[in-house]
């Protein structure tokens, strides 16, 4: 593991920093929301509307497999401690065969659609033989088109650096997740990359309008276009056509290994930059932001589209610790804190936001990912105790 836990700098000057409120997706007025999960003035309308006659929101939830349901736990007792105007829906994504397809059980489609937003805990895809990730099918299946993976340092837990603050945007849908794949011989196998214009050109609006909204000055686009040169290519060029539409924000670009290199060598240039990438560069690349803060036990993630968007953590179902109650929620409970500032509902995800903060600046209570003791419920309990 890249961080180890050290003695934490004096409590009081970490708790001052953890008290820093944290915005992961930029504040969004309700006229503003066009770009981001509601496109017309008609959903715009409709969106604070969702709020049911007793004045709780309804939002989909995906338990999720291995430690999905241990994590989810803690998220739901998390937030009925903090009283947060939400009615959880449940909905099973065992997954169906449609037209000899991997599909989403019609229920948890059209759940999301109903509500808008879903919160998910990790999908686990058996390797070779068996379904299709149902994670991209997911992102396929309702179009959630960016996946938004900030990165940022937590106040308190040490690791070779302090100052981490990366936010990674990743195109969702295509790329080399496209699943198009055949043999063309025995012994010869092909797997699609597919860019098309009309996805790339989404995410990168979406990436320079973030940028624009967050205040973050530059947009750089990750790529390999020397190598992919059609496809990179095609993705790299429409950034440069996209960025002449946003002027004040300065555009760069960067080969992915020399990007690889730079980060972990020193991630402070990347703290002023949104990171832009076709999809298997950011899967990659997420995880190794996680491992210069503490590991995936703590980043969040936003997939999101323009009818309805789903917040998981960047980890995965995590077999090796399922079933023993060591997971650390935190990633999972920060996307929910995304998803609460998707919804509006600030106050809610500044209150939880700040006990997470100050349970993991203190560090008396914390998971064995991050060198503590603490079960994942002992550690929910702890955050309750702070909100
Ligand atoms: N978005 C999703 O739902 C994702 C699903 N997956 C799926 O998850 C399964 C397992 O994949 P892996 O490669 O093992 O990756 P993983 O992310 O599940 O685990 C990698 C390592 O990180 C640790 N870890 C992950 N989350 C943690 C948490 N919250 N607290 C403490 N430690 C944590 C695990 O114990 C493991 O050592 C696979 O079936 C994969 O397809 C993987 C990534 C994302
Ligand atoms: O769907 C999967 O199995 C993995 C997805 C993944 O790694 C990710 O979304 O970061
Ligand atoms: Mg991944």
């Amino acid at each position: 593991m890249l961080a180890s836990r050290a003695i934490a700098a004096p409590a009081r000057q970490c708790l001052r920093q953890a008290r820093a409120p944290q915005r992961w997706l930029p504040a969004v007025p309700q006229s503003h929301r066009r770009a981001y999960a509601i496109p017309t003035e008609e959903k715009v309308a409709k969106f604070p509307g969702k709020k049911g006659p007793d004045g709780n929101f309804t939002v989909t939830l995906i338990e999720g497999d291995g430690i999905g349901p241990e994590i989810s736990q803690s998220v739901k007792d998390i937030f009925a401690a903090a009283k947060v105007p939400i009615k959880w829906e449940s909905v099973d994504v065992t997954p169906i065969l449609k037209d000899g397809k991997t599909a989403i059980p019609d229920d948890a489609i059209s759940s999301v659609r109903r509500n808008f937003v879903a919160l998910k805990g990790p999908l686990a895809t058996p390797i070779g033989k068996g379904h299709v990730s149902l994670n991209l099918t997911l992102r396929r299946t309702f179009n959630l088109f960016a996946n938004v993976r900030p990165c940022k340092s937590i106040a308190g837990y040490k690791t070779p650096y302090d100052n981490v603050d990366t936010v990674l945007i990743r195109e969702n849908t295509e790329g080399e997740y496209s699943g198009i794949e055949h043999v063309v011989v025995d012994g010869v196998v092909q797997s699609i990359k597919l860019i098309t214009k009309e996805a790339s050109e989404r995410v990168l609006r979406y990436a320079f309008q973030y940028a624009t909204d967050v205040g973050k000055p530059k947009v750089r686009a990750v790529h390999k276009a020397t190598i992919m040169k059609m496809s990179d290519g095609l993705f790299l060029s429409l950034a440069r056509e996209v960025a002449k539409d946003f002027p004040g924000v300065e555009f760069e670009s960067e080969l992915l290994d020399n990007t690889c290199l730079r980060i972990v060598t020193d991630p402070t240039p990347y703290s002023d930059k949104v990171l832009v990438m076709p999809n298997l560069y950011g899967d990659i690349l997420s995880d190794m932001c996680a491992g210069l803060i503490g590991g995936l036990g703590l980043t969040p993630s936003g997939n999101i589209g323009d009818e309805c968007s789903i917040f998981e953590a960047v980890h995965g179902s995590a077999p090796d610790i399922a079933g023993k109650g060591l997971a650390n929620p935190t990633a999972l409970l920060l996307s929910s804190i995304m998803m609460l500032q998707h919804m509006g509902l600030n106050e809610h995800a500044q209150k939880i936001q700040q006990a997470i903060f100050d349970v993991l600046a203190e560090g008396k209570t914390i998971t064995g990912d991050l060198g503590g003791k603490a079960k994942t419920a002992e550690y929910a309990e702890a955050v309750m105790r702070r909100l």
